[in-house]
């Protein structure tokens, strides 16, 4: 099947836009997972299908698979790129547009620097919406804010509790700092952006154990759908450094549901104020949430929306466990 596509990126995260307003065009997973291969596809971390609205009060879909082929509910770089991608190609003229994913309904807003302000909706944290896992463990003093903490064993720093018995040393070289010296324990925060985040806070995320805990947690069966991973580290108030080990694609240059999840979980937690600038490795974004609204403000996000070319590619016909 021969396709066009735009590729593009947010801060370095990468995406390849296919455009399917007027048609679908029915890809299976293995054939999401071909076309996201950096060596025999076009490569990249998503792939996002633009598609002619479902219903009148919104004005298009767009619906993301991850590299590993599977659909996802939400996904902020790439909702700027997408609004970006339908005022290039002209499908709108619109420079604030309303766009259905499977999480709900974003209001994208292009401004005129280039850059592209998304309001990504209210976090969530209830556990079952997550969804995670949150049987056996303590109750925050909070009341529904869920941290697990992991409780850590030895001198490596593996855990001590049967029940997550197979996390990977945390080691005193990690520059893990929320919990693990005082308590023996690592508390990570968990909450959903429309799609699952775990946050763990460290020193320096150049030295965050994102190789070990991030494809650990990633799987661990806490999180039946799986987990976003973020590695926060809290420069002052209004500045941050995240990596994040993203569900379905691994570490990624940057993760706008991620830089969310991460502020609010800090802006909660009383390490931030209520406007951030995350710097991940592949740009910045600022992430505002007016938590004096209450838990159910909006997140906004702000960062850039970048094209880098366009191009054909035929797409073979795959067998289901292609690539999986
Ligand atoms: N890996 C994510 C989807 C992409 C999110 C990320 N690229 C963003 O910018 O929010 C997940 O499985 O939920």
């Amino acid at each position: 099947m021969r396709v066009r596509f735009t590729k593009m990126q947010g801060a370095g995260n990468d995406f390849i836009v296919l455009d399917e307003t007027r048609e679908r065009l029915g890809l299976s997973a293995a054939q999401y997972r071909w076309l996201a291969d950096r060596h025999f596809g076009v490569g990249a971390d998503q792939i996002l299908s633009v598609r002619a609205a479902p219903d009148p009060s919104v004005d298009f879909e767009y619906v993301i698979h991850n590299a590993d082929g599977g659909e996802v509910e939400n996904c902020g770089n790439g909702a700027r790129c997408f609004v970006r991608y339908v005022h290039d190609a002209g499908l709108t003229q619109r420079r604030t547009v309303r766009v259905r994913t499977r999480a709900g309904v974003l209001t994208l807003a292009l401004q005129d620097d280039g850059r592209v302000t998304v309001d990504m909706g209210a976090p969530v944290f209830e556990p079952a919406q997550v969804p995670f896992v949150a049987e056996g463990l303590p109750r925050e003093p909070a009341g529904d804010w869920w941290r697990w903490c992991v409780p850590l064993g030895g001198a490596d720093g593996a855990p001590a509790a049967a029940s997550d018995a197979a996390a990977p040393p945390v080691g005193a070289a990690s520059g893990v700092v929320d919990g693990a010296a005082a308590a023996g324990a690592l508390c990570i925060a968990v909450l959903s952006m429309g799609n699952p985040h775990a946050v763990l806070r460290v020193d320096d995320v150049e030295r965050a154990p994102v190789a070990t805990w991030g494809p650990w947690l990633e799987r661990h069966p806490r999180f039946p759908r799986r987990v976003n991973v973020g590695f926060l580290q809290v420069v002052d108030r209004g500045h941050a450094r995240l990596r994040v080990y993203e569900r379905g694609a691994g570490e990624t240059l940057a993760c706008g549901t991620g830089a969310c999840a991460a502020v609010v979980a800090g802006i909660r937690l009383g390490w931030f104020d209520e406007r951030v600038d995350v710097q991940l490795r592949g740009g910045v974004l600022t992430i505002e949430w007016p938590r004096g609204q209450g838990l159910q403000a909006a997140v906004r996000m702000t960062g850039p929306a970048e094209p880098v070319f366009t191009g054909e590619v035929e797409i073979p016909p795959l067998p289901p466990q292609h690539g999986a």
